[in-house]
């Protein structure tokens, strides 16, 4: 099946002639496909349009190369629906041949691949059932009589920020709410239904609606009102608003709750220690559009220092202690260099992408990214340029991946070994972009007058981790000590599940101050954390066998504790 290609499209022949045919409005006779596979495993396609048949009696053969999977599909079909019109319209002779049936089966398996992967993207979103799901372990793991997690409870707390959708759906946590009463009371808000029922045989179903019918709409009752067997009015709640547990009273009504419902508000009290940074938290991250960040319940108040509580949570952007850092960044529109094109499906096509160094073997121009995944095109160390804000193309452009907010759930938890680390609560794929490290962007040579207790969290922009390369002019370094977002949790691995690579789009290339962006460097299951490696280039000197042995360790190194097979034994600080 596999046809190798003597040239590329001259730029006469290019994509858009392939949209919309010859000048004359004719499509070629023939289509051939062959896929090639980059060392790396990533796969190319190319189609061969071979013997144009034009008016004017002239044959021509052009090619054209595809990277995108789903492209290559939507061409197959165009190539097709085109043979059909013009073999309609002008009665030609036409074909399509193919080089063999195994180029229709490899179409046959790449649609429902892309099936597949259209299917696996939808349940990767964070959805309200992922929550549920975990929340269900935690509920399994606090009934065991030796569970360690007596705060487990809790957990649904953060969980009622759900709305119920059917208001049978909350009458278990009435029944649940009369195990209150029973003598051990260890989590009364995971009793559900008819077990709850069981377990609490003093009060009756027919107490228990009793009890519902004299609760009047207006009256907002607190679990502890109700054991007690009082209906006591709440006075510091507005009756007409659900209050979510573990937030604050301000919050709004949930859908769910209609009239004749009866909810259950524990009295407002103000947020203290983990559940106050998470709500400031949450509510900085979605301000900036991203999904939800959760604090474990395994880190208590107590675990939680100072400084965190006053760290600021900044999902998104570098905050500048400097204003002529800040104006550094903040380049003129017109040093932007912006495409025109819509979709932006060829990078040689767009122009925003004249200075960008990803390419093929043949020095063609790539997307970084394939199906909004990173593609692992490039080398550690070349900058992604991704559209940006004066360029033609919306949000959907395939060219916009790490400038978009976050849409993978994260947990803060604490790690056995290496303090608070971070990781998502459903599974990732490969080459899914998770985050951008964000802080305060400093000069490289003030990282030396930084308290030390920030070195651990200083992140280099240069790439002079990558051996042999030395950016010219100006050195940059993010430090997330005091401000930043999830990604300074993140700890060393030497095996690590992530990856991460330089990315432009709010600046331009020249001034130095790209984002870091942090991938997935490999499926990654549920609930693994996720780490980098912290010196990549110690990684490929080990491969080379020149590691732990022979090089130098910096005497403020740390000791590793990341249990890796292949660990180092060590990490940069
Ligand atoms: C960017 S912070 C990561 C978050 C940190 N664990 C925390 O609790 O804030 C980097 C610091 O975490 C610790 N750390 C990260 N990975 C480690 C590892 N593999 N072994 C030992 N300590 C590690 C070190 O103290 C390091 O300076």
């Amino acid at each position: 099946m596999m046809d190798m290609w003597k040239r590329s499209p001259s730029p006469e022949e290019s994509w858009s002639d392939a949209e919309g045919g010859n000048e004359n409005g004719e499509w070629p006779i023939k289509g051939v496909v062959g896929e090639e596979v980059d060392p790396d495993g990533t796969s190319r396609y190319e189609v061969r349009w071979g013997d144009w048949s034009r008016k004017d009696g002239t044959n021509t053969t052009w090619q054209t190369d595809i990277t995108d999977r789903s492209d290559l599909i939507n061409l197959w079909k165009k190539f097709q629906d085109n043979k059909r019109n013009v073999l309609a319209q002008d009665g030609l002779d036409m074909e399509v041949s193919w080089p063999d049936d195994a180029v229709h089966k490899r179409f046959t398996s790449l649609r429902a691949q892309a099936y597949e992967e259209k299917k696996r993207k939808r349940l990767d979103k964070p959805s309200a059932a992922d929550w549920d799901q975990e929340i269900e372990r935690a509920r399994r793991h606090a009934d065991e009589p030796d569970a360690e997690d007596g705060n487990a409870a809790s957990r649904l707390r953060v969980r009622r920020n759900t709305p119920r959708s059917t208001p049978s759906s909350d009458i278990p946590r009435l029944s649940s709410v009369k195990r209150i009463r029973g003598p051990t009371p260890p989590n009364p808000l995971f009793r559900r239904g008819a077990s709850a029922r069981k377990r609490s045989p003093s009060i009756g179903d027919d107490t228990f609606r009793s009890l519902m019918f004299n609760l009047s709409t207006s009256t907002v009752e607190s679990p502890r009102a109700i054991s007690k067997g009082v209906t006591e009015k709440s006075k510091n709640v507005n009756t007409n608003h659900s209050i979510k547990f573990g937030q604050a009273s301000t919050s709004k009504p949930a859908p769910s709750a209609m009239k004749g419902d009866v909810i259950f508000v524990r009295p407002a009290k103000p947020l203290r220690g983990r559940a106050l940074l998470q709500s400031n938290w949450n509510q900085a991250a979605q301000e900036a559009g991203a999904a939800d960040i959760r604090i474990s319940n395994e880190i208590v108040d107590g675990d939680i220092g100072q400084h965190l509580h006053e760290f600021k949570y900044m999902e998104r952007s570098y905050h500048f202690d400097n204003d002529g850092l800040q104006l550094i960044f903040d380049v003129d529109p017109g040093a932007f260099l912006a495409c025109a094109c819509m979709s932006c499906q060829r990078a040689s096509q767009c122009d925003c992408q004249a200075e960008s160094e990803v390419t093929n073997e043949r020095g063609h121009k790539l997307h970084a990214y394939s199906g909004g995944l990173f593609a692992f095109r490039i080398p550690q160390g070349v900058e992604v340029i991704e559209c940006n804000k004066y360029c033609r193309c919306d949000s959907l452009c395939g060219n916009r991946v790490a400038q978009k907010p976050r849409d993978i759930p994260i947990e803060i938890f604490k790690t056995k070994q290496c303090g608070w680390g971070a990781r998502c609560p459903i599974a990732l794929p490969k080459g899914k972009v998770l985050g951008i490290y964000t802080g305060t962007l400093i000069r490289r040579e003030d990282v030396d007058n930084l308290p030390p207790e920030h070195i651990g969290y200083v992140f280099d922009l240069d790439g002079t981790e990558v051996r042999g390369q030395h950016n010219e002019g100006d050195k940059f370094s993010v430090d997330s000590h005091d401000c930043g977002n999830w990604t300074r949790f993140v700890n060393h691995s030497c095996s690590p599940s992530m990856k991460v690579y330089s990315v432009v789009f709010d600046t331009i290339r020249e001034v130095h101050m790209p984002y870091v962006a942090f991938v997935a460097a490999r499926d990654i299951p549920a609930a693994e954390e996720l780490t980098i490696d912290y010196e990549p280039s110690a990684a490929e000197e080990m491969v080379e066998g020149t590691g732990k042995q022979k090089r130098k360790v910096s005497p403020t190194a740390l000791l590793c504790k990341c249990s890796a097979k292949r660990c180092r034994g060590w990490i940069k600080q």
